[in-house]
């Protein structure tokens, strides 16, 4: 089972991965821009009840159309056709006939360039409401940041934070890869890929579906693990021979850089109050060979910190 089946909870296995990945840009843009699709839909409605009493999977149904037609290079017929499908089909017919009048709305506000904005003005908190929308990030964020980094670097920020997402495959050493045996792995897959500062990482824009489908992650080759958790596991700098406790560890992207580290010595203890997660953890220390050297403790931090007498070298939380 996939990560957006367990995510999700529905069924994907009768999609192929050209769809998987496509639900997987849905639902992760549409979440993204939320905040700023939310206020379109607000302005495109006769009213504010209208948009505050509306159904939630109507409501649904509607951030996903905006952000294809928004975000996405989807022909913008196809978007409104199968949206308006999915909306009879998951309610009934006149919802069918809302989301079209709405869809089309907003098709045509975009052709004419004329979507609508709120003004940057007012005293600080204002400003940073009106960016909030924009740039689709929480107030209190906005805030912050404009107060630590200044109005450009944020806006910098916000910019990069929204933009399409890199891959970092971090070689597993445990298995006796190195950094050399993936990249020649990718130069034959012809997928392109940046070095990382960090020894184990490489960087990927495109060509995901060709080291899946080589089957790298399953031969337990390299896992899909973002640079910042591997400066996170940097600063915790595991050494052989040492018990580490990585506190609130699913799904154990930390949990597994740390236990390489260790170079076969030592342990990890990875608790987490998520059995499902938990699960995955394990399926994966096992697919990299390190199930040895990790235990999973189901439980709640805050139970198990009171109740537990056990001592570790480092803890990661
Ligand atoms: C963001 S994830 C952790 C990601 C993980 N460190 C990694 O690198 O893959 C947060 C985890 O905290 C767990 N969690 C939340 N509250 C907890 C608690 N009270 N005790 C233990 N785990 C908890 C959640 O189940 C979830 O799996």
């Amino acid at each position: 089972m996939g990560y957006v089946e367990r995510t999700l909870g529905f069924s994907t296995r009768h999609l192929d991965d050209r769809d998987i990945r496509l639900v997987t840009v849905i639902v992760a843009g549409t979440v993204r821009w939320k905040r700023y699709i939310d206020y379109l839909i607000m302005s495109l409605c006769s009213e504010e009840k209208v948009f505050s009493n509306m159904e939630p999977l109507l409501l649904q149904i509607l951030r996903i159309g905006f952000f294809e037609i928004l975000k996405l290079n989807v022909p913008a017929y196809a978007v409104v056709d199968e949206n308006v499908r999915l909306a009879k089909v998951a309610l009934r017919p006149g919802a069918g006939n809302m989301v079209n009048a709405i869809l089309r709305k907003l098709l045509l506000l975009k052709e004419t360039d004329s979507l609508p904005l709120p003004n940057i003005e007012g005293d600080d908190r204002a400003q940073a409401r009106a960016l909030s929308i924009i740039y689709s990030h929480p107030v209190w964020m906005v805030r912050r940041w404009i107060r630590f980094l200044g109005k450009e670097e944020a806006l910098k920020l916000m910019n990069w934070n929204n933009s399409d997402p890199y891959f970092s495959l971090r070689v597993n050493t445990t298995n006796g890869y190195t950094r050399d045996d993936l990249v020649n792995r990718l130069e034959d897959l012809q997928v392109h890929y940046e070095k990382s500062i960090m020894d184990e990482f490489v960087r990927i824009r495109e060509g995901m579906q060709a080291v899946l489908q080589a089957g790298l992650l399953k031969e337990g080759m390299c896992a899909v693990q973002d640079e910042s958790a591997g400066f996170v596991v940097s600063v915790v700098d595991p050494q052989p021979g040492e018990t580490i406790m990585d506190c609130c560890a699913a799904p154990g992207g930390k949990t597994l850089f740390m236990a390489s580290r260790l170079a076969g010595q030592g342990k990890v203890s990875a608790l987490d109050i998520n059995k499902g997660r938990l699960r995955i953890l394990m399926e994966a220390a096992k697919c990299h060979n390190l199930d040895d050297i990790i235990t999973d403790i189901h439980g709640d931090l805050r139970l198990y910190a009171k109740e537990s007498t056990v001592k570790y070298d480092k803890v990661l939380l």
